[in-house]
C-alpha cells in the first residue's frame, strides 16, 4: 500500500505563461516563487511552491503526492509495475525542475500523470499573495474519470486514500484528516478537473466573488456551501479552461472509527446547500 502524505503540486502546461502568471498573481492571488527558463512556480503556503506553469501543452497535467521514505517510492514502483501501470524514475535535472530530491512518475487507470515525490522543498520564506485572496494553502484536486468504480479501487486499494463520501458514484477521497484531498469526477477525458485553495473564512469567499466578477473572469458555480466537506466554495474559469475553487472551513475527520461515508445525490443540491447550480461539465449529469 502507499502512503501518500499530501498532494505536493500541480504542473499545468500552457502556450501563454505570461496571461497564466498574470492570472495566477492578480486573480488567484498566488505568489511567484520563482521565475524560469519557459516555467513560472507559485506559491500558497509554506511549501518552496504548490503550482507549476510551463511553456507547453495545455493537455500536460501532472498531479503530485508526497511519500514520506525514499523507498516507498521503490514500494511503490514494485507494486504499480506489478498492477500494470508502468513507472518511469525522475532523473536528477526532472527532480531539480521539481524542486523535490526524487520523484516516480506513473498513469492512473484512466490515463491521469500521477508523480510520487520524496523531500519536496518547503521554504523559509513566507507565501503573501500580491492580491489578498485570503489563500492558507493548496489543499486538493479533482481528477477526472472514465469509470468511477475503477478508479475508486484504485486509489482505495493501492494507497491509503479512503471514502469520506459520494456523490453519486464520485468518491471524495482522504488521505489524512481533511475530509478530501482527491475527488473523481465523471468525465470522457483524462485530466485535472480542477484545482482548490483553502481560504481563511466565508467573508474571502464573497470578496473575491466580487473581485473577480468586476474583471469578468467566468465563475462556473457558487458561492455556495458543499454538503459533504461542509465548505463555503466559489469555483471560477482560469487559464486554458482549468477550474479553479476557494473553499472555506473544509471539515477534518478527526476519529476515523466514528465516521462513516455518505451517499449524496449527483444532482445540484449534492453538490450545493444553498441552492447554486455548477455550470460544470463534470458536475453535471
Ligand atoms: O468540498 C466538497 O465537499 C466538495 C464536493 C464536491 C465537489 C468539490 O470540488 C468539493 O470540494
Ligand atoms: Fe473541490
Amino acid at each position: 500500500m502507499i502512503k501518500l502524505a499530501d498532494v505536493s503540486y500541480v504542473r499545468l502546461g500552457t502556450r501563454d505563461l505570461e496571461g497564466a502568471t498574470h492570472f495566477a498573481t492578480e486573480y488567484l492571488g498566488l505568489d511567484v516563487a520563482e521565475r524560469a527558463k519557459g516555467s513560472v512556480y507559485f506559491k500558497s503556503d509554506e511549501r518552496e511552491h504548490t503550482l507549476c506553469y510551463f511553456e507547453g501543452d495545455p493537455g500536460d497535467q501532472v498531479v503530485c503526492f508526497e511519500v514520506e521514505e525514499q523507498f516507498h517510492l521503490d514500494e511503490a514502483a514494485a507494486q504499480l509495475e506489478s498492477l500494470g501501470h508502468p513507472v518511469r524514475r525522475g532523473t536528477a535535472s526532472e527532480a531539480a525542475l521539481r524542486k523535490v530530491h526524487d520523484f516516480i512518475a506513473f498513469r492512473d487507470p484512466t490515463g491521469n500523470p500521477i508523480e510520487l515525490t520524496w523531500r519536496p522543498a518547503y521554504s523559509g520564506r513566507r507565501y503573501h499573495g500580491a492580491r489578498d485572496a485570503g489563500i492558507t494553502g493548496f489543499s486538493h484536486v479533482g481528477l477526472c474519470s472514465s469509470d468511477l468504480a475503477r478508479d475508486e479501487a484504485f486509489w482505495t486499494k493501492v494507497t491509503n486514500a479512503q471514502v469520506s463520501d459520494r456523490i453519486g458514484d464520485a468518491p471524495l477521497l482522504r488521505i489524512d484528516e481533511v475530509h478530501h484531498t482527491i475527488a473523481l469526477f465523471p468525465s470522457v477525458k483524462p485530466g485535472i478537473q480542477h484545482i482548490n485553495h483553502q481560504v481563511e473564512t466565508g467573508d474571502d469567499i464573497m470578496r473575491s466573488h466580487q473581485f473577480l466578477k468586476d474583471r469578468q473572469v467566468r465563475m462556473v458555480f457558487g458561492p455556495g456551501r458543499h454538503p459533504t466537506s461542509s465548505a463555503k466554495f466559489l469555483y471560477f474559469e482560469g487559464p486554458d479552461g482549468m477550474v479553479f475553487e476557494y473553499s472555506s472551513g473544509v471539515r477534518e475527520i478527526a476519529d476515523e472509527l466514528l465516521w462513516r461515508e455518505r451517499q449524496f445525490m449527483f444532482e445540484p443540491k449534492g453538490f450545493c446547500k444553498w441552492g447554486a447550480k455548477p455550470n460544470i461539465a463534470e458536475f453535471n449529469k
